[in-house]
């Protein structure tokens, strides 16, 4: 047998039995939990050492636990995040690839700005502030999350970088109160679906908190407009990632919260998922 043929014959009945148990992406899935379990990135699996017993066993349980839709993070302890990659698994919500359009944004906004503060509201693992302190090694990074077992999460992420972390709840009027009026972004992907909704089974993996926001899931963004508000200096930038259902509402937030220029940026397939706007200068005397 060739040295890759029990890997490929493995892979494609992975890819099988995950696409019978209703997983989303099953032969990429397969692929990747083969290239973890060989120790291999996926881009590398054909030119990897064919699978010896031990490891099939190793994938035949990843498999096994992937079929009954444990998050493949969870299974390989990591999420990717734009440039960076932070450790994750059950109490922490799993960042996602639609954050890097907030990434995109947030690294936009700083482009004119030496040296800018930033702050992250409900960091989570830590993922977006340390995607964006690694954009911007210049940038001084706050990140804010109240959840104890995901600040555990972040503080293991984020224990080479210099962003700091500030265990908090981003609904109080006094978070970070001694830096209000200073900070030149805020960024935040807060939990914003309405509770009841049903989700995907991997989704309810995650924390209830990091997901669900009241009965209309703006329990989080309608408190957090107001904190991004006081926080940012007047010409400050914020941008919030949100449900596409939410996008006239969190604008509508915005502007009440005291925000210009507000406006929707859709993703690669047009929903619109995150809102920014520039906190209003003071009005003349
Ligand atoms: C959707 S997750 C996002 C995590 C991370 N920013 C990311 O993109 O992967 C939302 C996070 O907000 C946190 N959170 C929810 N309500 C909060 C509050 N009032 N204050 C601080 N953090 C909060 C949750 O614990 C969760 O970690």
């Amino acid at each position: 047998m060739g040295t890759t043929r029990v890997t490929r014959t493995r892979v494609a009945a992975a890819a099988v039995t995950l696409a019978e148990a209703g997983v989303g992406s099953p032969r990429v899935d397969a692929e990747l939990l083969a290239a973890y379990v060989l120790g291999v990135p996926r881009t590398r699996l054909v030119l990897a050492p064919d699978l010896d017993d031990e490891a099939s066993r190793r994938l035949d349980e990843l498999v096994r636990r992937r079929a009954a839709r444990e998050p493949l993070q969870h299974l390989v302890g990591t999420a990717v995040l734009g440039p960076v990659s932070v450790a994750v698994g059950p109490g922490v919500f799993v960042p996602r690839p639609e954050t890097e359009l907030l990434l995109t944004e947030a690294v936009a906004a700083l482009r004119a700005i030496p040296e800018p503060r930033v702050v992250d509201l409900c960091t989570g693992s830590g993922a977006l502030a340390l995607a964006v302190e690694t954009a911007r090694p210049d940038a001084e990074v706050h990140a804010v999350e109240a959840d104890p077992a995901a600040l555990a999460w972040a503080r293991r992420n984020l224990a080479d970088a210099r962003v700091r972390l500030v265990a908090a709840d981003v609904t109080a009027p006094d978070t970070l109160a001694a830096m209000d009026r200073t900070v030149d972004l805020v960024v935040a992907n807060p939990p914003y679906v309405p509770v009841g909704t049903p989700v995907d089974e991997e989704v309810d993996r995650d924390p209830v908190g990091a997901v669900f926001a009241g009965p209309d899931g703006l329990d989080v963004i309608r408190p957090l407009a107001v904190t991004a508000a006081r926080l940012l200096r007047p010409g400050g930038r914020v941008a919030v990632e949100h449900d596409e259902s939410h996008a006239d509402e969190v604008l509508t937030l915005l502007r009440d919260a005291g925000f210009t220029d507000v406006a929707t940026r859709a993703d690669l397939t047009g929903r619109p998922r995150v809102a920014a706007g520039t906190r209003a200068l003071p009005s003349a005397p």
